[in-house]
């Protein structure tokens, strides 16, 4: 369990990242339930959180009206700018973290005068409190607004403060990501099934090696070549395999991240 805070955190958009940023919290005993305000449009969301003891509040106007020190945005970027027009009188007191993707720093302080403003980038995993999040600080945020971030963040798994130049890299690589991975998966498993492996255990084969290489990876700290040549028996199958699929995959990896971050900056403006 991590130290408690002693202040209140509103989730505007309890959606996917919204509601897992609010309940990691709480089971990461960072934060009493009492102190977590959430707002959202639809009622479902709400009523998941408020059976968690959480506060609720149908939109963003209703939860600001109680002055959390702390306000995460969580709604998606084509809604930010509506959110952000309501909440800016509100919030000139407030730590505000955006987690909205492609949305600069920059846009987010003239929009919100006065207010401190980090951008947070999460993704999936989050979920399940083993996530990756990378934050960026904003000109007016002080070094304990950085660390109070990262200690709320820190509840949901990794973090790395960085610039936020580079924060977008991370949106396209560990922000996306957990769709890469999927997409892999479920490639390779297409790949068992075409050449006669029955679907579910083809893909209980190709999960329960994607956790144990995940464990390996971080438990002995060993750089994924080396790993990669323990598997590689000289002559063997593995090398046949590698050397069709090396080429696509770098290939088209370099590419999906640099589509990523074209449209990150495209939703920037
Ligand atoms: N899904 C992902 O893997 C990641 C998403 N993000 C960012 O997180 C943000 C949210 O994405 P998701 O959680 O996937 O979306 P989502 O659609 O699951 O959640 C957004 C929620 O906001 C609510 N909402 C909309 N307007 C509202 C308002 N004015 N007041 C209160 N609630 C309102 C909606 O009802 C919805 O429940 C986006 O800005 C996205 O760029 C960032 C990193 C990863
Ligand atoms: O696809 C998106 O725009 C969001 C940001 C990173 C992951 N999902």
């Amino acid at each position: 369990m991590g130290e408690k805070l002693d202040l209140r955190v509103g989730v505007i958009g309890a959606g996917a990242m919204g509601g897992a940023i609010a309940r990691g919290l709480v089971a990461a005993g960072v934060a009493d339930a009492a102190h977590v305000l959430a707002a959202d449009h639809e009622a479902d969301r709400r009523a998941a959180l408020a059976e968690l003891g959480m506060r609720v509040f149908p939109g963003e106007a209703e939860l600001l009206a109680e002055r959390p020190e702390v306000v995460v945005l969580a709604v998606k970027p084509q809604v930010l700018g509506e959110v952000l027009a309501s909440a800016a009188p509100l919030v000139a007191d407030a730590l505000v973290i955006s987690i909205a993707a492609g949305v600069p720093l920059s846009a987010l302080e003239s929009a919100l005068p006065g207010a401190r403003v980090v951008r947070a980038m999460p993704n999936l995993p989050v979920q399940v409190r083993s996530g990756a999040t990378a934050l960026a600080a904003g000109t007016r945020a002080t070094a304990e607004d950085v660390e109070l971030a990262r200690t709320l963040f820190s509840a949901l798994g990794s973090v790395a403060v960085m610039r936020e130049d580079q924060l977008d890299v991370a949106g396209a690589v560990s922000g996306c990501a957990p769709a890469f991975f999927s997409l892999f998966v479920d490639a390779l498993t297409r790949a068992g099934v075409l050449r006669g492996l029955p679907a579910a255990a083809a893909r209980e084969l190709v999960e329960a090696t994607m956790r144990g290489c995940a464990e390996q990876l971080l438990n002995e700290g060993v750089h994924p070549r080396e790993y990669m040549e323990r598997v590689t028996s000289p002559g063997g199958t593995t090398a046949a395999a590698l050397r069709e699929l090396e080429g696509p995959l770098v290939a088209g990896t370099f590419a999906a991240v640099d589509a990523a971050l074209a449209r990150t900056r495209e939703l920037a403006g």
